[in-house]
Order: C-alpha cells, then sequence, then structure tokens
C-alpha cells in the first residue's frame, strides 16, 4: 500500500492558528498551530489528558475557541457543526457512533450522502466488510466494528477526516491492518487527515507530519520521516520536555 504522501507544493486544506480551547474558561489546550494539505495525515500524539480530542472538538467546531482561528477548506469554521460537516469536515469519535442492534448494512446504509463515495469504493477498501453485510453490528469484533466507523465516514466523502483513538481496545495487529488502508484512501481521495493515536510508532509509519502534545501545550512538532528516527525526541516530549528544551 502507498507511503506517507509529498504534497509540500499544494496549500493547507485545514489550519489552526494559534487556537486556545478548554472547558469553562479554563484553557486545556493552548496556542495550537498546525496546517495539514489534501493527502496529507497528521498524527496528533500525547499523554492522556493533553488536549488531543479537544484539539479535535475544537476543529470541528464542537467547542469554541477562546482565542486563535481554524479555517477548513478556505473558511473559518464556526459553531454550525452540522453546516461544518456537510462542508466535508468529519469527526469519527473514539465512541465509533455506530448503532449496534443494526447490521452492517443498515449502518452503511445510513451514512449514505448524496455526494458521497459509493459503497463498492468503500468496499474496495475494506473487502471483509462486504463478506460481513448482514451480521448485526453488535456481534462484530473490535477491530471490525472499527473498520465500520471507518467505512461510514469515507462514505460521506470527507475532505478533512478527524479520527480520535480509533485504535481504542484494538491489537496493534488491528491497527496496523487498518491505517494502510487510511493511508490509502487519503491518497487517492486527496483527504487530510487529523489521527489521534496511541499506537505511536504506527501512526508515524503512515502520518507526513506529528505534533505531541503535553498539558496541551506543543512539546514536539516535525515530520514523521523525522522523527520516526528520534524516537527519543518524541518519549521526551511525551514526559513533557519542551521543543527548546529538547535543543539545548
Ligand atoms: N468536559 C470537560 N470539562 C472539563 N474538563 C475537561 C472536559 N473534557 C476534557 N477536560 C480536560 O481537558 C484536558 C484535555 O482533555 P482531552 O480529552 O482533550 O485529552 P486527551 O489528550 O484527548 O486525553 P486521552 O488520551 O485520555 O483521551 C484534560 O485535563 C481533561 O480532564
Amino acid at each position: 500500500m502507498s507511503t506517507p504522501n509529498d504534497a509540500s507544493s499544494a496549500s493547507p486544506v485545514l489550519e489552526l492558528d494559534d487556537i486556545t480551547v478548554g472547558y469553562g474558561g479554563v484553557p486545556a489546550v493552548r496556542g495550537l498551530s498546525a496546517s495539514v494539505r489534501a493527502g496529507e495525515i497528521l498524527a496528533l500524539l500525547g499523554p492522556n489528558g493533553a488536549g488531543k480530542t479537544t484539539t479535535l472538538l475544537a476543529t470541528v467546531g464542537a467547542l469554541p475557541l477562546m482565542s486563535g482561528s481554524v479555517t477548513a477548506l478556505g473558511e473559518p469554521i464556526d459553531h454550525h457543526i452540522e453546516r461544518n460537516a456537510r462542508r466535508g469536515v468529519t469527526l469519527v469519535p473514539d465512541t465509533r457512533g455506530l448503532f449496534h442492534k443494526l447490521s452492517v448494512s443498515d449502518n452503511l446504509r445510513l451514512a449514505k450522502r448524496k455526494n458521497g463515495t459509493d459503497l463498492d469504493t468503500v468496499f474496495g477498501y475494506f473487502p471483509k466488510l462486504k463478506t460481513m453485510r448482514s451480521r448485526q453490528c453488535g456481534n462484530l469484533s473490535g477491530g471490525e466494528q472499527q473498520m465500520l466507523a471507518l467505512a461510514k465516514a469515507l462514505l460521506a466523502r470527507p475532505r478533512v477526516l478527524l479520527i480520535d483513538e480509533m485504535s481504542l481496545g484494538l491489537s496493534p495487529v488491528a491497527v496496523q491492518d487498518l491505517l494502510p488502508r487510511l493511508r490509502a484512501f487519503a491518497d487517492e481521495h486527496q483527504m487530510a487527515v487529523v489521527l489521534v493515536e496511541q499506537h505511536i510508532d504506527l501512526a508515524l509509519g503512515i502520518a507526513d507530519s506529528a505534533i505531541v502534545l503535553h498539558h496541551g501545550r506543543v512539546a514536539l512538532s516535525a515530520s514523521a520521516a523525522d522523527l520516526r528516527s528520534r524516537r527519543d525526541m518524541v518519549e521526551a516530549a511525551y514526559f513533557g520536555r519542551t521543543i527548546e528544551e529538547q535543543a539545548s
């Protein structure tokens, strides 16, 4: 399957400019800037409570910004979550958003959109799902459910896809199976992705760039290629050593 992208000449489809966002007036993420081009994958990494989910929620407009701005597909993101989703900014939550009592087919049917990706294209990336169309979603394994959640999101033909801990509760083998499919879809459909992931090496293996958050601040931001060869820097960032401290 494909390798990380070289989309360096294109302009960003998603830009987070110095955003600060939090809860009840208390910032959980401070001064975060990031940009993602069409077809690129940004891995958003960091320990528990670092602010990864908060960043995704702010990016889809579900949390108001305290300062800074988010621009997607050339327009500012505001609090109209459904409008942002219709414009192609889609969040796959860590709860997966599946209907457990319905079949795989019915889950997919509910996710179909008028100008979305057609089902056969999505089945091309996830042939196993096609063979389980009549199975009840609740009886699928965790990995299969995650595959379904991802397939559902792709049916909407997102231009910017935000994925919160796709690997939650999954074995590394299941994640290893899913992530290259995501990479291939992003390449072929020029979809920008922000991937929150706890399997650091697997995420860096398919990403173009990565940010490590620690206590809501950027501890490290670099190309994934650089970080694949500097895992020591990633680990230091998980323990809160900032870019400046790492350089000294
Ligand atoms: N609804 C909320 N109200 C108040 N504080 C919150 C709320 N949700 C999250 N927080 C706090 O914001 C901070 C960042 O949380 P967030 O969920 O973004 O972290 P995370 O990096 O996604 O963590 P994890 O890897 O554990 O999912 C944490 O200190 C968390 O306790």
